[in-house]
């Protein structure tokens, strides 16, 4: 199983928060992270293991995408920042269109992250 992880400027900490509170359970052998570059660097500090791709503008978000169009994903977490503007919106957009388009679960929210990954996490398939 594999989980996307991206969070804006804004939200990064709220992701690292986020993530700190399911950390046994993401460090299973089965679960794999991916994240884009700079989320990526953050999550590591937090000591988890996690492939970065390239930042978000830089194309990060458009990586994560091709993950999901190759339905390589299980989940996305995106903590966008809804009161920020970012240069690379097009791509944003694009990120989510395809995880519709592919049926991928996709938590744009905390409220939503939380729901989602306590249920992949708990999934028997899933479990160590
Ligand atoms: O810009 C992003 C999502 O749109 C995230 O990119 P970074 O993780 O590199 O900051």
């Amino acid at each position: 199983m594999k989980i996307a992880l991206i969070a804006h400027d804004g939200k990064k900490a709220d992701m690292v928060h986020f993530l700190s509170g399911y950390k046994d359970k993401l460090q299973g052998n089965h679960i794999a992270l991916v994240a884009t570059g700079t989320t990526g660097l953050h999550i590591e500090k937090a000591g988890f293991k996690v492939q970065k791709l390239l930042s978000g503008p830089l194309g990060g978000d458009a990586q994560i995408a091709a993950l999901a169009a190759q339905k390589e994903l299980d989940l996305v977490i995106f903590f966008r920042d809804p009161l920020a503007k970012h240069p690379h919106e097009p791509d944003v957009q694009m990120l989510m269109r395809i995880c519709d388009v592919h049926h991928i679960p996709l938590a744009t929210n905390l409220a939503s992250a939380e729901l989602m990954i306590q249920q992949i996490t708990t999934t028997p398939t899933y479990e160590q």
